[in-house]
């Protein structure tokens, strides 16, 4: 089967994108197609697929598989591509639209330049505070803020954030020693977590600036997270580390995003979104 593609990245966080505007798939392949794409010797090479999708609540949607075929709720570098794409592909013909994805409606905008996607804003929505809705199992505390967490003999503390998928972040004193690799992946499965959990760990460097980074459930090491960036800064303000209201620049490994909390709730993100390539991957399922 011939699957025309294109593949974006947000910030280095990298997804093959397929518009099913144009190209129809059956349910059933997707999760052993996003596993066949990303794989960098014998696929694409990517950190997991994007759908690009009708929608009858939104202009249009966008669905997330990760690298190991599992589905994500939403993805905040994948909707700023995706806002892109629908713009340049004239899928909408406004700079103003919605996208619908597994958790939410959010709000997009984006800024042109020769016709072309510049920068895009993302009002992401509300991030979700109850343990039950990240979701957490203990009974501590309604809301997970610094939270004693054992984990491999290492004692931390998680702040839990969902902005539709599920956040565990931790904050250390240098990112340069984040025990990304060595904890990473044991609390990305820990039973604490019942539906698994992008773990983030981040330094506060001022009230408006943190390094950042991630390991994401279902595709490991990444360079960028938006919904990461979203819920570390969310984390940030519920510790009193950053300002709340006010746009916090976010260091990721592939760039920075630049993220609001502000007093209504709703958090902002503004970033950039590029095209690599595009093409048709010859699946053989
Ligand atoms: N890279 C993403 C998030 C992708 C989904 C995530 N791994 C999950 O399973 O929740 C982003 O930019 O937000």
């Amino acid at each position: 089967m011939k699957i025309p593609f294109t593949k974006m990245h947000g910030l280095g966080n990298s997804y093959i994108y397929i518009d099913l505007f144009q190209h129809k798939l059956e349910e059933a392949m997707l999760p052993a197609l996003a596993q066949s794409v990303s794989n960098m010797n014998t696929g694409i090479g990517s950190d997991g697929i994007i759908l690009i999708h009708p929608s009858e609540r939104a202009a249009l949607g966008m669905r997330i598989f990760n690298k190991d075929g599992s589905e994500g709720q939403s993805c905040g570098n994948g909707l700023r591509c995706t806002a892109k794409y629908a713009y340049e592909h004239g899928i909408v013909d406004v700079t103003q639209f919605q996208i619908e994805t597994k958790a939410n409606i959010v709000e997009a905008e984006v800024q042109i330049q020769n016709n072309n996607v510049q920068l895009v804003t993302i009002n992401m929505g509300k991030p979700q505070l109850n343990r039950a809705d990240i979701p957490m199992i203990g009974s501590e505390t309604e809301k997970v803020v610094a939270e004693q967490f054992k984990i491999m003999d290492q004692q931390l503390k998680v702040t839990a954030v969902s902005m539709g998928n599920p956040h565990a972040v931790f904050v250390v004193d240098n990112i340069d020693d984040a025990p990304l690799v060595e904890l990473g992946p044991s609390i990305e499965k820990d039973k604490r977590f019942p539906q698994g959990i992008n773990v983030e760990f981040i330094e506060v460097l001022t009230p408006t600036e943190i390094n950042f980074c991630v390991w994401e459930r279902g595709s490991g090491i990444t360079q960028a997270c938006g919904t990461g960036a979203c819920a570390a800064v969310v984390a940030a303000a519920l510790n009193d580390l950053v300002n709340r209201n006010e746009q916090i620049t976010v260091h990721l490994p592939g760039g920075d995003l630049f993220i609001k909390w502000d007093d209504q709730g709703y958090v902002w993100m503004t970033g950039g979104a590029e095209v690599i390539a595009t093409g048709d991957y010859y699946y053989d399922d």
